[in-house]
């Protein structure tokens, strides 16, 4: 029996989405099907680049047809519907930023350089102002290397609800990040027209609900994603965390230009690493050297919005995902919410949504 790509469609009507519980055939998924002698190509298109199922999907789909006689080789191309189609599955098209319409004020937390702590600032900062009663969501747009789930310790997947993302909740804080969506250990590549899509949907189309502030970890350094990312929504602006080091400084000095031109507001610079308390003595030691956040903030005329001691607990509350500003009292968590309260006081009131 020759295989057809009538068998290969027949075959695959048995396959349900399963977030929608129907068939992927019946819900127009299934863009095309190529058969070439023993070899089957099929495409999906999903709901959603950032679908959480897509794994899921593409397994089925796979295992479906192998079970078809004749087939040696199966590929299965994963895309992303069209708005036109989505509406038409969903009735309505949900707007691009409907997730967002809740959100007063988003926040993005940025670095001149990888490993400077960016990720442990955004998620302690965040939680200092939850702690203070705001309501707060934690975006992970740094999709190559997503960090955020693993300092809070998430390890289940968000729900897809009528073309939408439910973020996860954690510590109180509401948490999307890409990280979540492709699972520990899996290595994430985003390629091309997914990648755009995908950073679009993490903000519009994640059901945040009503948020005070929305804060977003960056991918690191001055490259076109974060400068991408500040500009397709409206920001607040951008705390920017360096360590005293002399390289830190110069490439937060570029980023520092990048984000002026493009008319992104800095908020202010956090010191991480700034300095080593010797265990047992009121003793400290400015391991990275000293000063360097200070002149940084001169230089560009914002505020020095704290230091944060480097600490080892700092590290082993991120890995072990309770980050260490719940460690009520501890240095590291009074250095956290001290940014917090001089973040709150120097907010300007523009980029404010009133509700
Ligand atoms: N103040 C600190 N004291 C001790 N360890 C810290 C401190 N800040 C960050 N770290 C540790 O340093 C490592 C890098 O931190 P983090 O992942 O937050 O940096 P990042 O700038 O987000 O990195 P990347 O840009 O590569 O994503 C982590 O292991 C973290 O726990």
């Amino acid at each position: 029996m020759t295989l057809t790509k009538e068998a290969v469609l027949d075959r695959l009507k048995d396959v349900k989405d399963p977030e929608l519980g129907k068939g992927l055939v019946e819900l127009g998924m299934i863009r095309d099907v190529e058969v070439a002698g023993p070899a089957v190509r099929v495409t999906v298109a999903l709901t959603m680049a950032a679908c959480p199922m897509k794994t899921t999907i593409r397994d089925d789909v796979e295992r479906a047809v192998r079970g078809l006689e004749g087939v040696e080789h199966v590929e299965v191309v994963l895309t992303a519907m069209t708005s036109e189609e989505r509406a038409r599955l969903f009735g309505r098209e949900p707007s691009e930023m409907e997730g967002m319409k809740a959100v007063r004020r988003v926040l993005a937390v940025a670095s001149g350089k990888g490993g400077v702590g960016k990720t442990t600032v955004t998620v302690n900062l965040s939680l200092a102002l939850a702690r203070k009663g705001h309501r707060v969501g934690i975006l992970d747009a740094d999709l190559h290397g997503p960090d955020i789930p693993l300092m809070l310790g998430i390890t289940e997947r968000p729900l897809g609800s009528g073309g939408m993302l439910l973020p996860v909740e954690r510590h109180g804080l509401k948490v999307m990040s890409t990280g979540m969506l492709a699972g520990e250990g899996v290595p994430i590549i985003w390629r091309g027209a997914l990648v755009n899509k995908a950073v679009k949907e993490f903000f519009g189309r994640v059901r945040w609900g009503e948020l005070d502030f929305l804060v977003v970890d960056l991918p690191p350094g001055t490259g076109d994603a974060p400068l991408t990312l500040v500009q397709s929504i409206p920001m607040a602006g951008v705390v920017m965390v360096t360590t005293p080091q002399k390289v830190a400084l110069s490439d937060v000095r570029r980023a520092f230009g990048l984000f002026r031109a493009k008319e992104v507001p800095v908020l202010g610079v956090v010191e991480n690493m700034s300095f080593l308390r010797v265990p047992g003595s009121d003793q400290v030691m400015e391991v990275f050297g000293s000063g360097g956040g200070e002149k940084l903030a001169k230089a560009f005329k914002v505020p020095l919005l704290g230091k944060i001691p480097l600490d080892p607990a700092i590290r082993e509350a991120g890995d072990a995902g309770r980050p260490a500003v719940l460690d009520e009292g501890s240095e590291a968590a009074r250095a956290f919410d001290e940014v917090a309260e001089r973040l709150l006081s120097v907010l300007p009131a523009v980029g404010e949504k009133e509700q």
